[in-house]
């Protein structure tokens, strides 16, 4: 089934669970800070495995020790969707394998 645009109380709730993430410009965003350029490249390519299998792909930002994550889902014109947040909630969950500070 096609996604639909969540509405802005949708996306409340779903940040409410998501710590760190925010609402901004019809996306989801968070900024990962780790201890060095290894653990943050580390973490792009992990996620970029969860990006494949879900076929649903992030805007990633490498920096020296952050990786940006921005999303939304191009199909419904750059909104935010349940896609979306399940893609944050993933990125979530291995976020401190490779020691995401809080
Ligand atoms: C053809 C393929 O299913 C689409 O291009 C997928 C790939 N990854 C995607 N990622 C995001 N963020 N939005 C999409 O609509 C999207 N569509």
């Amino acid at each position: 089934m096609a996604p639909r645009p969540l509405t802005s109380q949708e996306i409340d709730a779903a940040l409410a669970e998501l710590p760190g993430w925010e609402f901004e410009e019809d996306r989801l965003r968070r900024t990962y800070s780790f201890a060095g350029h290894f653990p943050a490249a580390a973490m792009v390519l992990h996620v970029a495995q969860i990006q494949e299998e879900m076929n649903h792909h992030a805007d990633l930002l490498l920096g020296y020790d952050a990786v940006g994550v921005s999303v939304n889902t191009h199909s419904v014109g750059g909104r935010v969707t349940e896609l979306d947040v399940r893609l944050a909630r993933r990125i979530e969950e291995i976020a401190p394998s490779h020691g995401a500070r809080p």
